[in-house]
């Protein structure tokens, strides 16, 4: 019989909180400092460094490109930030920034309405149009002297929806409102630069004046946003650095990732609940397996991608399948995978293919996104290649490979 003494003991090791921060894990959270965005907040400064001065005229315009998790949000965001206090602090002058979502507000009434809340001006719900609006907030900026900068972010959605004559007033501004101090600047956020290139130049040319592009993340990049997430959010060195090897490597656009910080960050965070789930005081390259495996969406791709597979390519998966097991290790050599393959084509009576071949089938494996492979560091003769699943070491997972083999092999006979 289990003792009532154990049985709480299981209850406090399962109720191990390794996380202390969960709200630093949150999408919509904006630390204090964007690893590897530092260039891109100068950058912005450099193109609002006129509205310093005090004696700023014109309507800033900027464009940020980049694809979904690459930082534009939250390195916007931190800029407008930092520069609003800046201004007051260090030059005395009133910026003000406002960040309008346009897949939220996607009207030029609704873009008005959320800017007129921002800036806390008592503006009635129903009878003015948004040019009027507009005009009204202008006409506050300049009693108060106060420059203002707008981020519209998911840009793309408004130019989608919105007809001609409103993308137009937007952007062209003051060909509507006549001011001697242009006070509004804008800050347009799009994931494809096309949405601004396809449009007539007339209103192209307001929009499109300077671009800054956000690249995809790389693995190393994201290695160092992970770590300074954990070093926010969880318990001291309740974080393995096996976890954040894993995950870098897994999105790092170099490694044939996507790139993106968001899906990287929210792997780190389900890794760290199923780790406090199975009372582990530490999270594990197991819970980050796991946990990449309910987030990623293209699992269910990459396993019907088994089915595309050449017969040999899944020879070498059931090798590593097998040598993994074998060793019971997360990672193997090229040179013991290598082995281990030569004998199990051989014991399917397959002629094994060569060297070169293997490694280009490791690189395909690897862009399906099924396999994880790093240079060896420090510890290992020379510069080694480690291979590893990035998928758990599923049985099912083993099963389907061997009955694609038996499959290919009948095929073939
Ligand atoms: N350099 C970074 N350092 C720390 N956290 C980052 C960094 N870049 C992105 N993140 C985090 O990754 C998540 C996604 O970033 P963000 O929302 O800014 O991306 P985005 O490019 O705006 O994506 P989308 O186009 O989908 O809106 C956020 O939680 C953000 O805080």
């Amino acid at each position: 019989m289990v003792s009532a003494k154990d049985i709480l003991s299981d209850s406090l090791r399962s109720s191990v909180l390794i996380i202390k921060h969960k709200d630093k894990l949150s999408p919509d959270y904006v630390p204090e400092n964007l690893p590897h965005r530092e260039e891109k907040i100068k950058e912005l400064g450099f193109v609002f460094r006129d509205l310093l001065a005090g004696d700023a005229k014109d309507s800033e315009r900027v464009v940020i490109v980049g694809r979904t998790g690459t930082g534009k949000t939250a390195t916007v965001r931190l800029f407008g930030k930092n520069f609003e206090d800046i201004a007051e602090r260090e030059y005395g002058v009133k910026v003000k920034y406002v960040h309008v979502n346009c897949y939220r507000h996607r009207t030029l009434y609704l873009i008005s309405q959320e800017i007129a809340n921002a800036l806390k001006l008592p503006i009635p719900s129903r009878g003015l149009s948004a040019q009027e609006v507009f005009k009204i907030i202008h006409e506050y900026l300049d009693r108060r002297n106060i420059h203002l900068i707008v981020a519209l972010d998911e840009f793309g959605h408004f130019l989608n929806t919105a007809n001609t004559e409103e993308i137009y007033f937007l952007v062209r501004l003051y060909d509507e409102i006549s001011a001697i101090i242009k006070r509004i600047s804008y800050i347009f956020i799009v994931n494809e630069s096309h949405s601004i290139y396809k449009l007539d130049r007339s209103i192209r040319d307001h929009i499109a004046r300077r671009l800054i592009e956000f690249p995809p993340y790389r693995s190393m990049e994201l290695y160092d946003i992970l770590k300074y997430r954990v070093d926010e959010a969880f318990n001291d060195n309740a974080v393995d650095d096996e976890v954040l090897q894993f995950i870098s490597n897994t999105y790092g656009y170099d490694k044939g990732g996507n790139g993106n910080a968001r899906i990287a960050i929210e792997t780190l965070s389900l890794a760290g609940e199923i780790a406090e789930k199975e009372g582990s005081p530490v999270v594990l390259l197991d819970h980050a397996k796991k946990a990449n495996s309910t987030i990623n969406p293209e699992i269910q791709e990459i396993v019907d991608s088994l089915s595309y597979l050449d017969l040999h390519q899944l020879i070498l998966l059931k090798a590593l399948i097998r040598v993994l097991n074998k060793s019971k290790a997360d990672e193997v050599t090229m040179g013991t995978l290598e082995e281990e393959y030569i004998s199990l084509a051989r014991e399917f009576n397959e002629e094994p293919r060569r060297h070169t071949q293997v490694y280009e089938y490791l690189r395909k494996l690897k862009v399906i996104g099924i396999i994880n492979t790093r240079q060896s560091g420090k510890g290992m003769r020379g510069r080694t290649t480690l291979v590893s699943l990035s998928l758990p070491l599923d049985k099912r997972l083993d099963d389907y490979i061997m009955q694609q083999i038996v499959v290919r092999l009948k095929s073939k006979a």
